[in-house]
């Protein structure tokens, strides 16, 4: 009997893991690039999901931006059938008039395609191959930044995307095992050129930081960034519980909040709150800054009697004596 490659095993038992979670009924999709990373992980859905009585899936979307983008899409959607996952779907996407740069646009237009191909076909899940790697990267680009905690967690192995549960069955592997996966399976990944563009921040933190800390720091790093979000999000969960129940003692009927309410908290507390609340007075939350929310904050602790606090979405928080007052609903 031929024995399976390490790497092999190793991923199948980050899928068995992420899939015995699931409750849902319906197939489980993988939302695949053709590169290494997502062409390992739909290998292993294939291999793992009938063994747990599910249907793996795969989709692929074309973003139209590259020369032979609809070749891969097929290539990769024919390799599917092939390996006997089902559905399998090739998606067209338009990138051209959205807002942001080209890379937010496709990103934007792949994830809305992802989801209503998941919702189409009733999936239990959408799983998506980021690495260990991946994960590093996250984290040091939002340290360079200067992140908090939000920003620190990196990526989650499980989320909600528009009502579909994405999970990240692969945040434990490295990069290197998905390559060599593929290696061993005979697969043949699309290497992304964007991949290496060092017009990207990322392709730079992948070609250059990451390898410099590695060389002066060891191997461990990686896996040293990877464990810095696991810990940064397991506090964080527990911030925004804290968070939550504070927001719901500080509301006044009025929609607003009350300040005593409000100072009493540590600041990373009302940090939350604050930004909680801001979301749910409608500020996109891509737009919404650590400065607004320290707008919002000198509103409570720094108060001279200033005007209001402005918030992403055209929005705007004012302090009348002990509340801070939600912005007008527009007539
Ligand atoms: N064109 C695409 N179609 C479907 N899913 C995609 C596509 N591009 C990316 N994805 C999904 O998003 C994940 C992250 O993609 P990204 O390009 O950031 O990383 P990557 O390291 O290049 O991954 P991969 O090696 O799988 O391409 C991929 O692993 C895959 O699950």
């Amino acid at each position: 009997m031929a024995v399976l490659a390490p790497p092999v095993a190793a991923i199948r038992v980050a899928v068995r893991r992420a899939l015995a979670g699931l409750t849902a009924d319906g197939p489980v999709l993988v939302a695949c690039s053709g590169g290494a990373d997502s062409l390992a992980l739909a290998d292993a859905a294939a291999f793992v999901a009938p063994r747990l009585g599910r249907r793996a899936g795969l989709v692929t979307v074309d973003h139209g931006l590259q020369e032979g983008s609809a070749e891969r899409a097929a290539a990769v959607a024919a390799w599917a059938v092939a390996r006997g996952l089902a559905p399998v779907e090739a998606v067209r996407v338009d990138v051209a008039g959205r807002p942001g740069g080209p890379e937010a646009a496709a990103r934007e237009a792949r994830y809305e395609a992802l989801v209503a191909t998941a919702r189409r076909h009733g999936a239990a899940a959408l799983l998506t191959g980021h690495t260990r790697d991946d994960q590093a990267e996250t984290v040091l680009l939002a340290l360079a930044r200067g992140a908090g905690p939000r920003g620190l967690a990196g990526m989650p192995a499980r989320r909600d995307l528009g009502g579909v549960p994405l999970l990240r069955p692969l945040l434990d592997v490295s990069r290197e095992q998905t390559r060599a996966a593929c290696a061993a399976l005979d697969l043949t990944p699309w290497v992304d050129p964007h991949n290496s563009d060092p017009a990207y921040a990322r392709a730079r933190v992948r070609a250059e930081a990451l390898p410099a800390l590695v060389r002066a720091l060891g191997p461990g790093v990686l896996d040293g960034l990877a464990r810095t979000a696991r810990l940064v999000a397991a506090d964080n969960a527990a911030l925004d519980e804290l968070a939550g129940a504070a927001l719901a003692a500080a509301r006044h009927p009025d929609g607003g909040l009350a300040v005593p309410e409000l100072a009493a908290l540590a600041p990373a507390v009302r940090g939350r709150v604050l930004h909680a609340w801001a979301r749910e007075l409608g500020a996109p939350p891509s737009a919404l800054s650590h400065r607004h929310v320290a707008a919002l904050d000198a509103l409570v602790t720094d108060w001279r009697g200033q005007g209001a606090a402005y918030l992403p979405g055209g929005l705007r928080v004012r302090r009348r004596a002990d509340r801070l007052l939600p912005p007008p609903e527009p007539s």
